[in-house]
């Protein structure tokens, strides 16, 4: 087994910060909804779609430093299980994957300390049980909500899912917005409802769910993330996971621009969160470079940077055995995440 010490490697260039304190930032306050900045949003779709083209190709990090974004990435999935069949007992087994998503050995030979998911992420029915396993690790419980996936039950009922979530311990709430709000350009709408969730959250954080490949263009994708932020959204999220079409690099960078031109007009910065579909390391690692050229390495850090992953970390976690090893291991060995 190779005795690869990267814990240097992932300090000196600035790679991870996996086993350094989180920083915390000002919380987005939101602001009066702008419709002149809504209005005035644009999508040149085939310069965004040239850009994107470049980055899957081109030469990725390798070795310790492709291991140590690796192990960066870990610290920023939500872990996830969102299936009509999840059972107290999958939740627990999955809130330890959470605790210990890395073999001892595969850090210890990597020079690293323990390290854990950014959160775990469930449906309202499983947050009480995924806040007991989780107790004493410090790694928050997110709840998807307001009638998730599709966001189409009783208004009022929406609401009070948000509360029943934060009242069980979630410290993290993901909304769905009503796609219709984008559909008819109803962007009074849009902010009223993101408001109204943003302020029934509280304490939580909450991450707004455009459903990109439900909103029809790029630019109602930048439209949407603009009034989502203006309404107090703490981070902007591709995907349920259940569209036909999940997060995708295009719809990243619209939405990633979208949070560049929000910090450069009120000076708080919003968090991102790429969901569905993302179940590769090499495609961890094209979004985190992404991250990087476009946002800076501030963004680079739980706080504003998060994979919404169901099965990304057992692909992760066979990278990572062969660095160390020169071995993978079958992905069944890797069943939890
Ligand atoms: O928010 C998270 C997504 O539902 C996870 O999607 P996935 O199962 O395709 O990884």
């Amino acid at each position: 087994m190779s005795t690869t010490d990267i814990s240097a490697t992932t300090a000196g260039a600035d790679t991870t910060t996996a086993h350094l304190p989180q920083i915390h930032e000002p919380r987005n306050p939101g602001m009066e909804l702008d419709l002149d900045i809504i209005e005035r949003q644009r999508v040149n779709t085939s310069a965004v779609e040239r850009r994107c083209a470049t980055l899957p190709g081109r030469r990725s990090v390798k070795k310790d430093h492709q291991a140590a974004w690796l192990l960066k990435a870990i610290t920023m999935i939500d872990l996830t299980t969102l299936a009509g069949d999840d059972t107290a007992g999958r939740v627990r087994r999955l809130c330890a994957k959470a605790a210990h998503p890395v073999r001892a050995d595969l850090l210890n030979a990597m020079g690293m300390g323990p390290i854990t998911t950014g959160a775990v992420c469930v449906y309202h029915d499983m947050v009480e049980t995924a806040v007991e396993a989780l107790d004493g690790t410090g790694i928050p419980v997110a709840a998807v909500s307001t009638g998730f996936p599709a966001g189409l039950s009783p208004y009022h009922l929406r609401v009070k899912e948000i509360e029943e979530s934060v009242k069980a311990g979630a410290k993290e709430i993901d909304i769905v917005i009503s796609r219709r709000h984008v559909l008819t350009s109803n962007w009074q709408a849009l902010y009223d409802e993101m408001r109204e969730f943003r302020e029934t959250c509280g304490e939580a954080h909450v991450k707004a769910i455009l459903a990109t490949g439900e909103l029809g263009s790029l630019r109602n994708v930048a439209k949407a993330s603009q009034v989502c932020m203006m309404a107090g959204a703490d981070f902007i999220k591709t995907s349920t996971g259940k569209e036909s079409i999940n997060a995708t690099l295009p719809v990243s960078l619209v939405m990633i621009r979208a949070v560049r031109d929000y910090y450069a007009r009120t000076g708080y910065r919003i968090g991102y969160k790429p969901a569905g579909g993302i179940s590769k390391a090499k495609d961890a690692l094209v979004y985190l470079s992404l991250i990087k050229e476009e946002l800076g390495n501030h963004w680079l850090s739980p706080h504003l940077f998060r994979f919404g992953a169901s099965s990304l970390l057992g692909d992760i976690e066979r990278q990572l055995e062969h660095h160390v090893t020169g071995q993978y291991s079958a992905s069944w060995r890797h069943a939890i995440g």
